[in-house]
């Protein structure tokens, strides 16, 4: 569809980039029977375009072509297309004011201002608020109006606010993002916690003492990788437009110490940089019981509550810790709907999906859910050897890459674990007066990578080898034999019978089930291939050193 460049850039220019880049950008396009198909990736993505993007997106082609888009939206997938590098000069009817085109049933402009009304009610004012049905446009040339300018007129119309309005009851589930399940009431209300720079007064006392928040966990010292692309992209929505309906509560759980307390520090830091009178609170999970027990003791506890509901933010780390304490769940159910009900973010960690914490009330269970609910995954290879290089710029010790790569490969299972380890070879750097290189690694983390040897699996391989390859380990596993897959799994299966003692048959039921002459011959093939083929030599050489280091 020749359009499709231009409405991605219109969509690109209308919505923040986060959105943009995290629902429009993935989709591609195809057609089928004659109409064109607009396909998302999965069910997920679906689910969240056709409720949140899909009147959006059907209103910037429609405003690019004049006419029903006739689109559809699928799951699938279909040819990826580039963005326009220039808007689409429109003419005509858009132009030119026609008065069944500017009648509010015009259905590209009817989609086009319900579509933005829904996408950004929150920014709103209510002096925004107008009676009665949208303006006919001006009577210019409108000549050379590109879609993005169309789209943006209809932006501009405010919307009628629809109290008690209730949106988004759909609960989809997929790549560890849980959509709402049920959506607090949106009020039309100005957000409150951002304001314009020249609104902002100096604070009152010190950053840290106001809102418990550690400066430098910020999100230019979170590094980025796949597995937090989709928290953080979320956390920086709502450090721009915190208390959206569509965000809050945000729900960030994943393992210890992936990144949690410092994505949510990062949403209150830059909160705060954007305006220093927002009224914030970072506070862990357990701090909170004690706190509330605290002002129970000391007859304070009406100050203590006028302090909380008081908030802008309310950022709460582990929120698993309060499961079981009656008086604690209940006193924060109260918090949690006075902030939601307000329109103040609150935005919470823990080390599970609310559905699974054991003793929470069910109340705050479900309310959990009413946001965005977001995964941290593990941190892959490229995402830790980026940490590593990170903090080495930061602390101002030099690194070679090679000595990055190595010590991620071997300190696979947090981030905390991975800044441990680069506290040790950074200090054995800066006492040795050395950069920092495979060996000097070696020697600062020896008995941490004596365990890792011990340890040695089949599973560790296959991960080591997949990485290596720019590959999943569902790949080795799965069943494709075209070249690109084939030869790395048997390089995987032949380092499997090298360097573990497994038996072949458990080395095939590994690898997805494969019989043990499956794996013989992949070993045979690798080593034959050895002597003709140099790099597949020299990356078994490699990998083979990797593992046993
Ligand atoms: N993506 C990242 N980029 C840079 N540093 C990171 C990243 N993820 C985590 N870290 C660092 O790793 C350390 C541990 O992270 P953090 O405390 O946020 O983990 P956590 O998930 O909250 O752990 P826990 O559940 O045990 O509290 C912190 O020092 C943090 O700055």
């Amino acid at each position: 569809m020749a359009v499709w460049p231009h409405a991605l850039l219109a969509l690109r220019d209308t919505l923040s980039s986060q959105q943009y880049q995290m629902w429009i950008a993935p989709l591609t396009i195809g057609n089928e029977n004659n109409t064109w198909t607009v396909y998302a990736k999965n069910n997920f993505v679906f689910g969240f375009v056709k409720s949140h993007f899909w009147q959006h997106i059907e209103a910037s082609v429609a405003a690019l072509t004049q006419d029903s888009p006739g689109l559809q939206l699928k799951i699938g997938q279909g040819e990826s297309v580039a963005i326009a590098s220039a808007p689409l000069m429109t003419t005509a009817p858009i132009a030119t004011p026609q008065p069944q085109k500017t009648s509010p049933k015009t259905p590209a402009k009817v989609n086009a201002k319900a579509a933005t009304d829904d996408l950004f009610a929150d920014d709103l004012l209510p002096d925004d608020v107008i009676d009665g049905p949208m303006p006919t446009p001006a009577p210019t040339s409108g000549r050379g109006m590109s879609a993005k300018d169309i789209i943006q007129r209809n932006l501009e119309r405010p919307r009628k606010p629809r109290a008690n309005e209730v949106s988004g009851s759909t609960s989809l589930s997929n790549a560890g993002i849980i959509l709402p399940t049920q959506a607090p009431i949106v009020t039309p209300s100005a957000p409150s916690i951002i304001k314009s720079a020249s609104d902002h007064m100096p604070a009152i006392g010190s950053h840290a003492e106001q809102t418990r928040l550690n400066s430098s966990y910020t999100f230019e010292t979170l590094v980025q990788g796949k597995g937090n692309r989709m928290a953080y992209a979320g956390a920086q929505t709502i450090a721009e437009n915190p208390g959206s309906s569509m965000y809050n509560p945000y729900f960030i759980y994943g393992s210890t110490g992936y990144g949690k307390t410092h994505l949510i520090q990062a949403i209150g830091n830059r909160i705060y940089q954007r305006n220093p009178r927002a009224k914030i609170r970072y506070i862990h999970a357990e701090t909170y019981v004690r706190d509330i027990m605290k002002a129970f003791r000391s007859s304070s506890f009406d100050e203590f509550k006028k302090h909380y509901h008081s908030l802008d933010l309310l950022l709460i780390d582990d929120v698993q810790f309060i499961s079981g304490k009656d008086r604690t769940m209940e006193e924060f159910f109260y918090l949690f709907n006075h902030l939601l009900d307000g329109k103040k973010q609150v935005v919470m960690t823990c080390d599970t999906l609310p559905a699974n914490i054991k003793n929470m009330d069910d109340r705050l269970k479900s309310r959990f859910s009413w946001g965005l609910t977001v995964e941290l995954e593990p941190p892959e290879l490229e995402m830790r050897v980026a940490i590593l290089q990170k903090k080495a710029e930061m602390a101002n010790v030099q690194m070679q890459e090679k000595a990055a790569f190595f010590i991620a490969q071997h300190i696979r299972s947090n981030v905390r674990e991975l800044e441990g380890a680069f506290k040790r070879v950074a200090a054995h750097s800066l006492f040795q007066h050395k950069p920092i290189d495979i060996a000097l690694a070696t020697e600062a983390l020896q008995d941490i990578l004596v365990e890792a040897q011990r340890q040695l699996t089949v599973e560790h391989i296959m991960k080591t080898v997949a990485d290596f390859y720019q590959l999943k380990i569902a790949d080795l596993v799965g069943k494709k034999r075209s070249r690109p897959i084939a030869r790395p799994r048997q390089m995987a299966m032949a380092l499997a019978k090298d360097l573990t003692q497994q038996s072949l048959p458990s080395i095939g039921n590994v690898f997805g089930g494969r019989d043990h002459t499956t794996v013989m011959h992949a070993h045979k093939t690798i080593h034959d291939l050895k002597h003709g083929d140099a790099k597949l030599a020299q990356d078994y050489d490699y990998l083979s050193a990797m593992l046993q280091k």
